[in-house]
């Protein structure tokens, strides 16, 4: 589902390799924490796997196709089978919860009718029937990831890519999004969620896949934060 082999990602302003000959594989229907301090490479893991952002070397695929050799036309097509949310939930803000989720649709050409069947499937699936018509900054911040999880699913995607999903969360709130996003994984979505939250990690025990200045230094199935807690 998604393989990287020996990847490395320099930046021209940066001495030191953002990732350093990485190399992992994720399997389809698989629940995967990606930890490490701040600086340690995560996000640029996540801007790679979208082509947001090319390797300086290696080899990335994901769901077998090579993102070296991709031509520009075909990444929109690698980007709708990828959901993203990210901490600042990123909202339409001038748009009702309905509409920030029909919007995912609209851009990718999806009928109308279709649209109107699965807006509100999606909503009721993530918990916010009946606040379809409340713009962003009426709700509370646990509402509006729930929003950008709507968003990001509402597409039916392969992979669900989460950064900080919960970074601006209490912790209870939290706690529910990650009912959601496991409700989601157990759809066959695979998840890959960039965390701090070692309270979440160590609850859920799944994969933990750890960053360490851009190194891989530790792959762990059902794993905890860190090692020893
Ligand atoms: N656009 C860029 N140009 C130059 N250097 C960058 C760029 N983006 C990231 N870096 C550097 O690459 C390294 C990895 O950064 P990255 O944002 O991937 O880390 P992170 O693990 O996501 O951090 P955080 O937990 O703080 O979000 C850092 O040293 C950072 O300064």
């Amino acid at each position: 589902m998604i393989e990287l082999q020996h990847v490395t990602k320099i930046y021209p302003t940066s001495p030191r390799p953002a990732l350093d000959d990485v190399s992992m594989q994720i399997d389809k229907g698989e629940f995967v924490f990606l930890i490490g301090s701040s600086g340690s490479g995560k996000s640029t893991f996540l801007r790679l796997l979208l082509k947001e952002d090319s390797p300086t070397k290696g080899v990335i695929k994901v769901n077998d196709k090579n993102l070296n050799t991709m031509s520009k036309w075909q990444v929109p097509k690698l980007r709708r089978t990828m959901g993203c949310v990210f901490q600042d939930f990123r909202l339409l803000r001038n748009k009702t919860v309905a509409e920030n989720v029909a919007f995912a649709l609209e851009v990718i050409n999806k009928p109308q009718r279709t649209i109107k069947r699965v807006v509100p499937e999606v909503l009721e699936m993530v918990g916010l029937d009946g606040k379809e018509n409340r713009l962003p900054g009426e709700l509370s911040g646990g509402e509006q990831q729930r929003v950008a999880i709507a968003r990001a699913f509402v597409n039916r995607p392969l992979v669900l890519l989460a950064d900080e999903p919960t970074g601006n969360l209490d912790p209870e709130t939290s706690q529910d999004i990650m009912l959601l996003l496991e409700r989601i994984n157990r759809t066959g979505t695979t998840v890959v969620m960039a965390t701090h939250d070692y309270h979440i990690v160590d609850s859920m025990r799944r994969r933990v896949i750890e960053l360490n200045d851009g190194i891989l230094s530790r792959d762990q199935s059902r794993g905890v934060y860190g090692l020893g807690r």
